[in-house]
């Protein structure tokens, strides 16, 4: 009784789970009442909550969760446990709830999702693939049905009717990227009528740290008009001559590299003799600079693979492929020449959103996951949320056994195969998580050598995911994975029909080991989180050597230990060293994201005025209004002559049934020339609309052609901005400095264009064509997804160093 009422307790620092718990035998003391009501009754129960206040009141929480628990007993057959109601609870007030793997998140977020559509809020649970966004949404309609509800989903291949329609249900399941896709192309709609997106309410997010903090930064981008980048063979092919120490250095973090002196004179002789660093030169430097970035910073099968002839990103946080991503252009190409490769499609960014700023929109936000607390400052500083620690429903009994650290890789890695040979004699299934692709490859060759057969899931064959995941638990696998291991997958012990499962956790159930510790904690405790899944046994172990990137980057100090004859170090200040290195590694993602997060804000700010005004003019009369002002005459001249010519068109078809009168004709004629039969009332009023309608588009193309290009200058200046620091000025204020006064005459610089392709617009045929005055849309559009390099850009490592350089001087 004391360990479960301390582990209801919640976590110091977190949300107090008390208020909820007070609450959990007001529920269950419901449940023989509400077992007795017939479906329609229960239903009638959860509509009553329509009239609840939001934030629920204690009576009403009771009853939604009471509702809700006898809801998903009878759909779904499973009673939700008290901590997914605790967790329900806290996604209600707003929360993102941290729950351990397995222990039923999706049934806790549909509860909350019901608690808030009940009360008449539109709510969209965020996935973070199309596969969960349609599993969740399936499983979970019975249940939302008894409650008189009704979910969609969506997927990448939903039309936009289906999309809409998906949309107007109470309930919306998505991924996070189709549903920022829909959202920038509603920004571009000239009809209210093919807005997909209604107005944003309540979100909830799964895997929220994932989304929230690691792909926060990740720009959604929808492209039109193809063109391609020129892929600049020539520079991959001189930067590959380039030597390391000699020609170029890399930071000590690996996130930048710089070109030596030695290494410009190089560059500007194969360049013929150039001055990079020449006014003329401007666009050299940078383009030498991405070469060099894809070159040495980007390597293949850790950072991207080559399939099929492409680039295929991997994601960091999750170690699979990352779907429709691509990096900045130019970095793009430029990996695309290193590689020799074709290079893809790009066409011209029309418009982007942050996932960020994309989840900002919602005035109600709660999300879930199995590590919150590691990232709760971020959440905080970034989204105002708070974390709510939610106990596992049984206890956790997995043994962690830290971390050992080894003088060499080598050292690590014959320790690493030793300890999986040992446990593997037991018959215990292990899985081994690896730092990315090329490493798992590595090891598991290693591992095959050493007669231990194993299964390899990493990037490269992340579509067998399913099944090699079912299978890691069957007594005596073994199993090395990059990070993909980590999350949203179900490591059932004994097989994936479990049939074995006795045999497995009398064994002692799933090791899990890490080759390296991950540049997060919480990538760390993902991995943990595949063993001890709801209250079964298991253990995990971490093996760390000096030479590891981790601690080469991020240490103070990596020499002068005592290793012992198997190269182990032992001492606690050495573990302690790699907490701190992990820490420093954490820190610097961070500040990359603050500072991410500032360019955007100014962004943001400036989208959200041409967003305004563009609401006005396309719901209301505010571009013909404009144009009437601006050129009064010529809108007068316009909407009389239109009036005009629907009036002849209209003669024309009566002289038509009055066959062969040839003086009517001719008058038809002369009607086109201004001198034909008067307009009426209805023509003018025609006139009218068919004008404003034009004024309407011709404007909405002026101000999303002027926000296409004021965001390529923006792109470019907080590229090209870090030439500004051979000044010593923060970049930042640079930057603002620049984009301010640009964007001050946005919208009446937009407003003008508008007037003049108005002034061009001709009568035809009784009709006014804005197409034949250059207002088109793209043809054709696509969506992407910007992949955040894993350096820093030049722009963000100098904003870092000039930060250092003004604390220390
Ligand atoms: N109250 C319950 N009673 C019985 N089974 C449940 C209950 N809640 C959830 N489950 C089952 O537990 C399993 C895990 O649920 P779910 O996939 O939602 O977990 P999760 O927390 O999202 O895990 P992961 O972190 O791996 O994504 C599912 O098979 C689900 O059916």
């Amino acid at each position: 009784m004391a360990e479960s009422v301390r582990r209801l307790l919640g976590k110091p620092g977190a949300v107090d789970l008390r208020p909820y718990t007070k609450l959990l035998s007001a529920i269950e003391a419901e449940e023989d009442g509400l077992r007795e009501l017939s479906d329609a009754e229960l239903n009638e129960k959860a509509i009553e909550l329509g009239n609840a206040e939001l934030p629920y009141e204690r009576g009403d929480l009771v009853l939604l969760c009471a509702v809700g628990r006898e809801a998903a007993r009878r759909t779904l057959d499973e009673r939700p446990y008290d901590v997914q109601l605790l967790g329900v609870m806290a996604l209600l007030d707003g929360h993102v709830a941290e729950m351990a793997t397995g222990e039923g998140k999706t049934l806790s977020g549909a509860l909350a999702a019901a608690g808030f559509a009940l009360r008449g809020q539109r709510v969209h649970l965020l996935s973070v693939n199309d596969y969960l966004a349609k599993r969740d949404a399936e499983w979970m309609r019975p249940l939302y049905q008894l409650l008189g509800l009704t979910v969609g989903w969506i997927n990448e291949d939903s039309t936009p009717d289906e999309r809409r329609e998906a949309y107007s249900q109470d309930i919306t399941y998505a991924a996070v990227s189709e549903l920022g896709f829909d959202v920038l192309r509603d920004r571009m709609v000239t009809d209210v009528a093919d807005r997909v997106v209604p107005p944003p309410a309540v979100a909830i997010i799964d895997e929220a740290d994932s989304v929230l903090v690691d792909e926060a930064r990740v720009p959604l981008v929808l492209a039109g008009a193809a063109e391609s980048a020129a892929a600049d063979m020539e520079m991959a092919d001189l930067v590959r001559t380039l030597k390391p120490r000699i020609d170029y250095e890399v930071d000590a973090e690996g996130r930048n590299v710089q070109l030596t002196d030695t290494g410009i004179d190089r560059v500007e002789k194969a360049l013929g003799g150039v001055d990079l660093y020449a006014e003329d030169e401007e666009s050299r430097l940078p383009e030498v600079n991405l070469a060099l970035h894809a070159q040495v910073l980007l390597q293949r099968d850790v950072h991207y693979v080559v399939r099929d002839g492409e680039l295929r990103i991997i994601n960091e946080s999750r170690g699979r492929i990352a779907m429709l991503q691509r990096w900045p252009d130019g970095l793009q190409a430029a990996v695309e020449a290193k590689e020799k490769v074709d290079v893809s499609e790009t066409g011209e960014v029309l418009d982007s959103i942050t996932v960020q700023s994309l989840i900002l929109r919602y005035p109600t936000l709660a999300g879930m996951t199995g590590t919150a607390m590691a990232v709760a400052e971020q959440l905080r500083e970034f989204y105002e949320l708070e974390v709510a620690v939610v106990p596992s429903n049984k206890p956790d009994i997995r043994e962690d056994r830290g971390t050992r650290l080894y003088a060499t890789r080598e050292e690590k890695e014959d320790a690493l195969v030793a300890e999986v040979e040992k446990v593997h004699d037991t018959g215990r299934p292990v899985l081994i998580g690896t730092q990315d692709v090329a490493e798992s490859e590595i090891l598991a060759e290693r591992l095959r050598k050493a007669g231990l057969e194993c299964v390899v899931l990493n990037a490269k064959n992340d579509a067998d995911e399913a099944s090699i995941i079912a299978e890691a638990g069957t007594h005596g696998a073994i199993t090395v994975s990059t990070q993909m291991a980590g999350r949203g997958t179900d490591i059932r012990l004994g097989g994936s029909d479990m049939s074995d499962r006795d045999r497995v956790v009398e064994s002692g159930g799933l090791f899990v080991m890490g080759f390296g510790r991950y540049p997060s904690s919480r990538l760390d405790g993902q991995l943990r989180g595949r063993a001890g899944r709801q209250g079964d046994p298991g253990d995990s172990l971490f093996f760390v050597s000096m030479d590891d990137d981790l601690l080469v980057n991020n240490a103070p100090e990596t020499t002068g230990y005592k290793a012992g004859d198997d190269g182990e170090i032992t001492g606690q200040n050495w573990l302690a060293m790699v907490d701190h290195a992990q820490r420093v590694a954490e820190g610097q993602l961070l500040e990359v994201h603050r500072n991410t997060w500032r360019y955007n804000q100014l962004i943001d700010v400036q989208r959200e005025v041409v967003l305004e005004h563009r609401e006005l003019v396309l719901t209301g009369d505010e571009g013909d209004r404009h144009i009437r002002k601006d050129s009064p005459t010529r809108h007068t001249e316009l909407t009389d002559e239109l009036a005009r010519a629907l009036a002849a068109i209209g003669a024309g078809a009566g002289a038509g049934t009055g066959a062969g009168n040839d003086a009517e004709e001719s008058s038809e004629e002369e009607g086109a020339e201004g001198e034909g039969p008067e307009a009426t009332e209805e023509h003018e009023e025609q006139a009218r609309e068919q004008v404003a309608r034009a004024a309407r588009l011709i404007t909405l193309y002026h101000l999303d052609r002027g926000w296409t290009d004021h965001n390529a200058f923006l792109s470019e200046l907080r590229e090209g901005i870090h030439l500004r620091f051979l000044g010593r000025r923060d970049p930042l204020d640079e930057f603002n400095r620049e984009a301010v006064p640009v964007f001050k005459g946005f919208l009446d610089e937009a407003r003008t264009r508008a007037a003049e392709t108005f002034g061009e617009l001709q009568v035809r045929d009784g009709a006014i064509d804005v197409g034949a005055v250059g207002v088109k849309r793209p043809s054709m559009t696509w969506t992407y997804m910007v992949h955040d390099h894993p350096f820093s850009s030049p722009i963000e490592t100098l904003a870092g160093k000039l930060k250092g350089n003004k604390s220390t001087g």
